[in-house]
């Protein structure tokens, strides 16, 4: 597997070495020592996530503001537009954005490390999202910040308005957001 790092540097995009033959295709999602190696990072996993969503369908900018979650995500049908937030008001690229399309296709996973926030948009018919998480779910600390906020100004390949979730639609401006040191 190869790690490059996007144009926020700690969040990563990772190319799995993928084995093709003529009965289709075999590559390893996830190995703790490739990881480590490709990436530098020890991470430890501990709840894998799996979501279906339809063609325009915008999930995020989701985060938890304690027990901050590692994500590392990964599409296994259809595509999306990823988007990672650095929320970190310490960091150099603090209130930047990045998005990657991660598909099928490309095989592609992105490391949306702790202190960002996350959100993607279906481009496909559906899209299977799948992802490893470094914490486990805390709705109680669970924080939402607006896809469309004027500040971060994400360039989402919008073809219509997004859907989007009650809890989603009610995210707060990124200026009112509750953030990281
Ligand atoms: C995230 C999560 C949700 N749930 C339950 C809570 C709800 O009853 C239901 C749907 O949850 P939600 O609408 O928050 O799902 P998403 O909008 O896909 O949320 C995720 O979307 C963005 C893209 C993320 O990066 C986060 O991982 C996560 O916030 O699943 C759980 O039981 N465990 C979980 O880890």
């Amino acid at each position: 597997m190869k790690a490059k790092p996007t144009k926020l540097p700690e969040v990563l995009l990772i190319e799995p070495r993928v084995f093709g033959d003529k009965r289709g295709f075999f590559f390893e999602s996830y190995n703790k020592i490739a990881f480590a190696a490709a990436t530098d990072i020890q991470a430890e996993f501990v709840q894998d996530n799996h979501s279906c969503s339809a063609r325009h369908v915008l999930r995020g900018l989701h985060y938890q503001i304690r027990q901050p979650q590692g994500k590392l995500v990964r599409v296994v049908a259809g595509e999306v537009f990823d988007v990672a937030v650095d929320l970190r008001r310490s960091s150099s690229s603090f209130g930047h954005w990045v998005g990657c399309h991660l598909s099928a296709e490309n095989k592609h996973q992105l490391w949306v490390p702790e202190g960002f926030a996350h959100g993607f948009l279906v481009l496909s018919e559906y899209a299977e999202f799948l992802y490893k998480t470094t914490d486990y779910y805390a709705p109680e600390y669970e924080r939402c910040i607006r896809w469309d906020d004027p500040e971060l100004a994400i360039d989402w390949p919008l073809e219509k308005a997004p859907l989007v979730s009650t809890k989603d639609q009610a995210g707060v401006a990124f200026k009112e957001a509750e953030l990281f040191p």
